[in-house]
C-alpha cells in the first residue's frame, strides 16, 4: 500500500530517491530478513526546528535546521552536522539513511542520523556562527545526548563548531559532556586522526582496491572533486603514495595540470583563499571538461549527485572513489558497472571519518587518550576487514560492492531490529 507520506515516494535523481533505490536492489539478497526491511524506507524520527539569531546588524534571520534518526537499532544516532545553503529535510533523511547503512558496513555499534541548516555559513561572522550554532544545538538538544545521537563534522562545520556544541549541550543539561559530538578539538577531548580520517579512509580503501585489480598508485593520474577536509586529505596522501593529482574541482573553481599539483601548496592556498581559484601551480579548466579528464582514479568529494548519467558515460577513470556522500545517481551507477569502471561506495569509502569518531567517543568515556599511531593502525584495520568481507560477498553473488556493503549491512541491521522485536 502506498504511504500517505511523500517522502516515501520521491522523484527524480533526489538523494533520498537514490538511498530508496540502492535498497531495492539489496532485497534479493536479504533472504527471510526482507520482512523487515520496510523499516529502512522511513527514517524513524526527524526533528525540524526554527534557529533565529540577531545578526551583528541588529536585524533577526531565521534558518530552517533538521536533525533525523534514520535507524537506532543497533545503537546510538551518529553523524554529522552540515551547513549549507542547499540542505532540505529529504537531503538530511538521505544523509542520516546512509550513516545507517555505513555504520552497520563497518560494524560500529551505531544506528544512523544527521542533521544541518539551511545557512550559508560563508556569509556569516564568526559571531553569527557561533550564534547559529549554539541555538540549533539547543533546539536539537530534546535528541542529542551521549548515549542517545552522537553529532560531527560535515560540509562546512569543523572543529571549532563541535566546540561550539559540546559547550552548549554541557551547560544546557548541568555536567561537561565530552561525548556529546565527535570531532572536538584535541584539547577538549577530540581524538588525535580525527580531522584526517576521512580522507584517510578513502586512500585506505582507495589502495586496497587498487591493488586488487592491478593498478600501481606510482605515478596513477588522479583527478579530486571537493579540496576539503575529505577531498584535499586524501589527495595528499595519494600523493605520498606517489600518485600525481592532475585535476581538481571545488565550489569556486577547476584546475589542471598533467604533470601534478603540487597538493601542499594547494592546501595552503585553499586555506588562505578560501578555494582552489586563483592557485598559480595549475591551469584553470572549464567546470564540466573535468568530467572528461584523463586519469585512473577520480575522487568526488564535495556534494551529492555530481555523477549523473552523462558524466558517468564519459569519465575515464578505472577507480571511482566516493568520499563523498551520495555521489551517483542509480542511473550513473548502472553505466559505470556497464562501462567495467570499479566503484567503491561511500558507505565504507568514507567511513574512516564515523570510525576515528567511534574511536574518540570511547576515548571520552573512558578518559584513556590512544596515540595517533595507535587510531592510524585501527583504522586501517577496519578499513580493510571491512572492504574485505564486501568483497567477498560482491565475488559470492557477482554484485557490484555498493549492493554487498548494503547486504553486509542490512543484513546487520535487520538481524538487530529482528531481536529487539516490535514492541516497547
Ligand atoms: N567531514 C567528514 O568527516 C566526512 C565527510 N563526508 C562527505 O564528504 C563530502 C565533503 O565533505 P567535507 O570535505 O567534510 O566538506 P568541506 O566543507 O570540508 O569541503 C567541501 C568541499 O566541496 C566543495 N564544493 C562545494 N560545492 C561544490 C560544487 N558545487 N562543486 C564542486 N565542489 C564543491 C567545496 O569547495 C569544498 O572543497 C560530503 O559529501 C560529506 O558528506 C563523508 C564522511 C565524513
Ligand atoms: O564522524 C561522524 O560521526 C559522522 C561523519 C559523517 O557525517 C559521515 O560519515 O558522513
Amino acid at each position: 500500500m502506498n504511504s500517505p507520506l511523500s517522502y516515501v515516494h520521491p522523484t527524480g535523481d533526489s538523494a533520498w530517491g537514490t538511498y530508496l533505490s540502492q535498497i531495492d536492489r539489496v532485497m534479493p539478497y536479504l533472504g527471510p530478513l526482507a520482512r523487515w526491511a520496510e523499516t529502512l524506507r522511513r527514517p524513524k524520527r526527524a526533528l525540524i526546528v526554527d534557529v533565529p539569531i540577531e545578526l551583528d546588524n541588529g536585524t533577526v534571520a531565521h534558518h530552517e535546521g533538521y536533525r533525523v534518526q534514520h535507524n537506532l537499532s543497533r545503537g546510538p544516532g551518529k553523524g554529522g552536522v552540515r551547513f549549507h545553503p542547499d540542505v532540505t529535510l529529504e537531503e538530511v533523511m538521505a544523509l542520516s539513511a546512509w550513516m545507517t547503512i555505513k555504520n552497520a558496513a563497518v560494524n560500529l555499534p551505531y544506528g544512523g542520523a544527521k542533521g544541518g541548516v539551511r545557512v550559508d555559513p560563508k556569509r556569516l561572522s564568526r559571531g553569527e556562527l557561533e550564534r547559529l550554532t549554539r541555538r540549533y544545538t539547543s533546539e536539537i538538544g530534546l535528541l542529542i545526548g551521549p548515549t542517545k545521537d552522537i553529532p560531527a563534522p560535515d560540509v562546512n562545520t569543523n572543529g571549532q563548531i563541535m566546540a561550539w556544541m559540546m559547550d552548549t549541550y554541557s551547560v544546557n543539561t548541568g555536567s561537561t559532556a565530552t561525548g556529546v559530538v565527535t570531532g572536538k578539538p584535541v584539547h577538549l577531548g577530540g581524538s588525535l586522526g580525527r580531522v584526517k580520517a576521512t580522507g584517510r579512509g578513502v586512500f585506505v580503501t582507495g589502495r586496497e582496491a587498487a591493488r586488487r585489480i592491478g593498478l600501481n598508485l606510482q605515478g596513477a593520474r588522479v583527478a579530486v572533486q571537493g579540496y576539503g577536509n575529505v577531498g584535499g586529505v586524501a589527495a595528499q596522501l595519494f600523493a605520498e603514495a606517489g600518485a600525481r593529482l592532475v585535476a581538481v574541482q571545488d565550489h569556486s573553481g577547476t584546475l589542471h595540470r598533467e604533470a601534478g599539483i603540487d597538493t601542499h601548496t594547494l592546501a595552503a592556498h585553499v586555506q588562505a583563499q578560501g578555494g582552489v581559484a586563483g592557485f598559480p601551480g595549475a591551469s584553470p579548466l572549464d567546470g564540466e571538461a573535468f568530467w572528461d579528464t584523463p586519469c585512473d582514479i577520480l575522487i568526488p568529494a564535495a556534494l551529492e549527485g555530481q555523477i549523473s548519467a552523462d558524466r558517468a558515460g564519459r569519465l575515464q577513470a578505472r577507480l571511482l572513489l566516493e568520499g563523498a556522500n551520495g555521489p551517483t545517481v542509480p542511473e550513473g551507477d548502472r553505466i559505470l558497472g556497464e562501462r567495467g569502471v570499479l566503484v567503491v561506495p561511500d558507505v565504507i569509502c568514507n567511513a574512516g571519518g564515523v570510525t576515528v569518531s567511534y574511536f574518540e567517543w570511547v576515548q571520552d568515556f573512558s578518559s584513556f587518550f590512544w596515540t595517533e599511531d595507535e587510531i592510524n593502525v585501527r583504522l586501517d584495520k577496519i578499513m580493510v576487514d571491512a572492504l574485505a568481507r564486501i568483497w567477498d560477498v560482491a565475488d559470492l553473488h557477482r554484485i557490484p560492492l555498493r549492493t554487498a556493503a548494503f547486504a553486509v549491512a542490512c543484513e546487520r541491521i535487520l538481524m538487530a531490529r529482528q531481536d529487539r522485536g516490535l514492541y516497547p
